[in-house]
């Protein structure tokens, strides 16, 4: 399993080990102790499930509010995807900046964004299957989301919306921007 940093300091992505033969392959996607080798030790709580029909469909970008902040370990397994993590940690020195890294069926990477991130993907084919593990349960009241499109994070979604909209949510068509949201993240040093 190997570690890849990202400019946010504790966003990585993890490329696992492919055990392949001429059946097919095995991999571990987690384990307490290769994680802990990673230096992840987030006790994750809650496995979640997503199937988008439609390429050009757009989740996000979501977050739960603290006390209820998640982490998450993010895998495409179907299809293609572009996965965006947001820093939103008022004060930290990577304030609004943003990465993107492609996750599919074909690179089984997967993506760990910490807490105080925003988190959302697009979709680049049909019949996308994404999965996640996060280490706080679900809470619809902390459940929040800022604007794809806000543009004082201008994201870059790989140029592929051009000026079109992705198929979206209505909550995420009439989301707030990061400075209209109520978003209680501070920044509290990079664990
Ligand atoms: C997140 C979540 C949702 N739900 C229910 C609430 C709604 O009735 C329904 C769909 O929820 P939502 O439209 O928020 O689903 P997504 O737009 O895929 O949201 C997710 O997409 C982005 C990419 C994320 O990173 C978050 O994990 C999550 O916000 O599932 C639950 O029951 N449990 C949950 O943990």
């Amino acid at each position: 399993m190997k570690k890849i940093e990202t400019k946010l300091p504790g966003v990585v992505i993890i490329e696992p080990d492919v055990h392949g033969d001429h059946r097919g392959y095995f991999m571990e996607t987690y384990s307490t102790s290769n994680f802990h080798q990673l230096g992840i030790d987030n006790v994750f709580v809650q496995d979640n499930m997503s199937f988008t029909a439609k390429k050009g469909t757009l989740r996000g970008l979501h977050f739960q509010n603290d006390p209820m902040a998640q982490a998450k370990l993010v895998s495409c397994t179907k299809g293609t995807v572009i996965d965006v993590a947001v820093d939103i940690r008022k004060g930290s020195p990577t304030y609004k900046q943003w990465v993107a890294v492609e996750l599919s069926e074909e690179n089984k990477k997967m993506f760990f964004i910490p807490r105080g991130f925003a988190h959302g993907f697009l979709t680049l084919t049909d019949n996308v299957e994404f999965r996640y593990k996060v280490d706080n349960l679900y809470s619809k009241e902390h459940d929040r989301g800022i604007r794809y499109d806000d543009p004082s994070v201008n994201v870059d979604w790989g140029g592929l919306l051009n000026g079109i909209e992705p198929i979206l949510s209505d909550k995420d068509k009439n989301g707030p921007t990061l400075d209209e949201s109520d978003c209680n993240f501070k920044y509290e040093g990079d664990k």
